[in-house]
Formats: structure tokens, C-alpha cells, sequence
């Protein structure tokens, strides 16, 4: 891809600092001021959840360099068919039409961001999203209490099929078709099931560093699924593992806002998704977020949870120009949109216990000139974003 810096790709330098600590324990330095320094995760004596995300944050850039992916898929056409029970008509087009409808069905704002894109990358973005929210389903879905590892591990199965062109059925087949045209890496979707088994076995976070990795599974992965498709702007000077952390920093903060907004409603189902440690440090504990009395404690706690949530925002929006022009406005717009949930936690005095933080209509109206403003700042010119 033009515009890409190879220099850094040749000489990867991670983007976290890593300072050497005496009694070899290692501390992170990304969020190292006021309330977040005791976030930072103490890990020892093996990598920490970024050390081992960024890896993969090097790998999905490295594809990127690659001019033809080199695996030959042939999808299995006759197969769906059977499994179908369709004889005629194109059948790609049909199953992306059906990745399509599920969008426009379950994420009605994100569908209507989709309609900005070009009719290639806006289907293969819904078939990306269909299977992410049947991952999803199958944890958090009305079949979710019979879901086993052994489910899982078949789930995964077919997934290593469709990448390698054995599509199941018709929204497989159309990812199958996206990950053969883009350079997408299977190890973030691995992932995404792998931050379901998580799910399975653990409801509580010793640190930030657990609830890292866990937010990377289930969130942080689309980021990094959701670039290869986006595309980089061509002119673009920025590194693609820069703008690739931070797609990743998006997925985190928006899980991460998502958590903060529901913390009753996990309550209530035995789940508690926030780091011990700043719990314990801020004298709160598992039953006073059962009990769900807002205390000063708890808003100075939520204070800096939001504060962290906001750095990630931060860190994302770094990277919104670099992308293609007509992927710059939708991700504008849903980073915006996410990103006051946080301001509405706040103007709830943070009761996210009896209350739902949500962003009202006006308030989303407002945001998108904001975004198509934002979306005409990058390397591409202003009609590149009118017409690509
Ligand atoms: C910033 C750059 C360079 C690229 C953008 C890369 C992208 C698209 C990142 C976004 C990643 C993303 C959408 C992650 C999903 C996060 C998330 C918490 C979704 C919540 O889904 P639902 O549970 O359906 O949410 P609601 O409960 O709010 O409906």
C-alpha cells in the first residue's frame, strides 16, 4: 500500500514504554500521571496484556505490506448452495445483502454509517460484523446457558474453514469472500472467541491489566479486523501499526465506556467488570456495587475510570485521519456518539447503577455535521470524502 511508512514496520518500536523496575517486575508507562498511576499494571514476570496485544497489532500491520495474500480460497460454492437451497442468481451478492439486512436489523445507526462507505468495504464491513455478533450471541444470546468450550472450539473450527474457503453458510460465505480481498488476519477473530471463553469462566478482574486483555478479546479485536477494511489513505505519511493502535484504542474505549454505562445491569447478572486492585485502593468492594448506593468514594472511583476511558478516546482519534476518506466520517461519528456516554455518566452524577447513561437524539443529530467536519481533516481532500 503507497503512503505507508516501511521504515517503522522493518523496525518495530511498541508503542508502550517499558521502564525496568528493581525485583524484575515491569511497569507500564501508558497511563502514568494522577489517578492512573495506580492503574498501571505491575506484571511479573511475563508480558503483560499490551506486550502480547501488540504483537498482534504488528502482525495485522505487517499483512498490510503484503501486495496479493497468497492463499488461493475457492469458496466452496456447491456446498452453500446445498445448504441453502439457493439455485440461481448471484450468490455472493445474496449473502452479503443478508450480512446487510442483519445490520440494518441489530445496529441501525452503525448501518446507516455503513451507507457512507463504498458499496465494497460498507458489505464487507456488515459480513465483519454479522460473525462478530454471532460470537457475541453465543454468549450473551437466548441459547447463551447451553453454550459450552466444546461449542466454542467448533465455533472456531468453522471459522478456520472460511478462511480457507469452506464457508458453512451464506454469512460465512460472505466473510469468507471480505478476509480472501483485504488483508485481514484470522488472529484477531480467534481472539474474539477466545475473550467469549473468558467470559465463560471469569466474572472479575484482578487489574487493569486483566481487564486489558479482556476488552481486547471482545472489543479491541474489531478495530483491528475493521481497518484492513476501512483502508488506509493513500497519501497517508502515519505508520500502519500506528493507525492500527489506534483502531485498537477505539474497540478499548468503547468497551470500556460500555462497562462503566452498565455496571447495575452487570451487577445484577454476578458480573463485575472493573479492576480489584482500584477498587480495593479507592475502599470499595464487590457489595458496594451490589448494594449500588452512589458514595463519594464510588465518584471519585468512577472519576478516574472515566478519566482512563477518555485517554483511549484519545489516543483513537489520532489515528480517524489517517484512514480513507469515506471511512473518516462513520468512525467520527460512532467515536463521538460512544464518547458522550462517558458525559452522560458524569451528568448522572455517576449513577450507573439505577440509571442508563445514553446519548438522546439531539445530541446524536448535532454530532454528525461535528463529525463530517472532523471527517475533511486528513491527508485526502475534500472531494475525495464527497465521492469515495
Ligand atoms: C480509529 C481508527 C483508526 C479506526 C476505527 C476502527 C474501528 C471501527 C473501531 C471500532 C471498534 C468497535 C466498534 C468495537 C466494538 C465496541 C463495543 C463495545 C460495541 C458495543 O456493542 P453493543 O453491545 O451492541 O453496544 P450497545 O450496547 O451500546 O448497543
Amino acid at each position: 500500500m503507497s503512503g505507508v511508512n516501511a521504515n517503522s514496520l522493518l523496525s518495530p518500536k511498541p508503542r508502550i514504554r517499558i521502564s525496568s523496575k528493581p525485583f524484575g517486575s515491569r511497569r507500564l508507562s501508558f497511563f502514568s500521571d494522577g489517578v492512573l498511576a495506580s492503574s498501571a499494571a505491575v506484571v511479573n514476570p511475563s508480558r503483560s496484556s499490551e506486550e502480547r496485544v501488540y504483537e498482534v497489532v504488528l502482525k495485522q500491520a505487517a499483512l498490510v505490506r503484503e501486495p496479493k495474500r497468497d492463499i488461493q480460497r475457492a469458496l466452496d460454492w456447491e456446498k452453500t448452495i446445498q445448504n441453502e437451497g439457493i439455485t440461481d442468481g448471484n450468490l455472493l451478492s445474496e449473502a452479503y445483502s443478508r450480512c446487510g439486512e442483519v445490520c440494518a436489523e441489530y445496529a441501525k445507526t452503525f448501518y446507516l454509517g455503513t451507507q457512507l462507505m463504498t458499496p465494497e468495504r460498507r458489505r464487507a464491513v456488515w459480513a465483519i460484523y454479522v460473525w462478530c455478533r454471532r460470537t457475541d450471541e453465543l454468549v450473551d444470546g437466548p441459547n447463551a446457558s447451553h453454550i459450552t468450550p466444546k461449542a466454542l472450539e467448533r465455533w472456531e473450527k468453522r471459522l478456520t474453514d472460511l478462511f480457507e474457503g469452506r464457508p458453512y453458510d451464506m454469512y460465512d460465505a460472505a466473510l469468507s469472500d471480505t478476509v480472501s480481498k483485504y488483508p485481514v488476519d484470522i488472529q484477531p477473530f480467534k481472539d474474539m472467541i477466545e475473550g467469549m471463553r473468558l467470559d465463560l469462566r471469569k466474572s472479575r478482574y484482578e487489574n487493569f491489566d486483566e481487564l486489558y486483555l479482556y476488552c481486547y478479546y471482545v472489543a479491541g479485536t474489531v478495530g483491528l479486523m475493521s481497518v484492513p477494511v476501512m483502508g488506509l489513505a493513500p497519501e497517508s505519511k502515519a505508520s500502519v501499526e500506528s493507525v492500527y493502535n489506534a483502531a485498537l484504542a477505539l474497540g478499548l474505549a468503547n468497551q470500556l465506556t460500555n462497562i462503566l454505562r452498565d455496571v447495575g445491569e452487570d451487577a445484577r447478572r454476578g458480573r463485575v467488570y472493573l479492576p480489584q486492585d482500584e477498587l480495593a485502593q479507592a475502599g470499595l468492594c464487590d457489595d458496594d456495587i451490589f448494594r449500588g448506593k452512589v458514595t463519594d468514594k464510588w465518584r471519585f472511583f468512577m472519576k478516574g475510570q472515566i478519566k482512563r476511558a477518555r485517554r483511549f478516546f484519545d489516543e483513537a482519534e489520532k489515528g480517524v485521519a489517517e484512514l480513507s476518506a469515506a471511512s473518516r466520517w462513520p468512525v467520527w461519528a460512532s467515536l463521538m456518539l460512544y464518547k458522550q456516554i462517558l458525559d452522560s455518566i458524569e451528568a448522572n452524577d455517576y449513577d450507573n447503577f439505577t440509571k442508563r447513561a445514553y446519548v438522546g437524539k439531539a445530541k446524536k443529530l448535532l454530532s454528525l455535521p461535528i463529525a463530517f467536519g472532523r471527517a475533511m481533516v486528513g491527508p485526502s481532500s475534500f472531494k475525495d470524502l464527497v465521492t469515495r
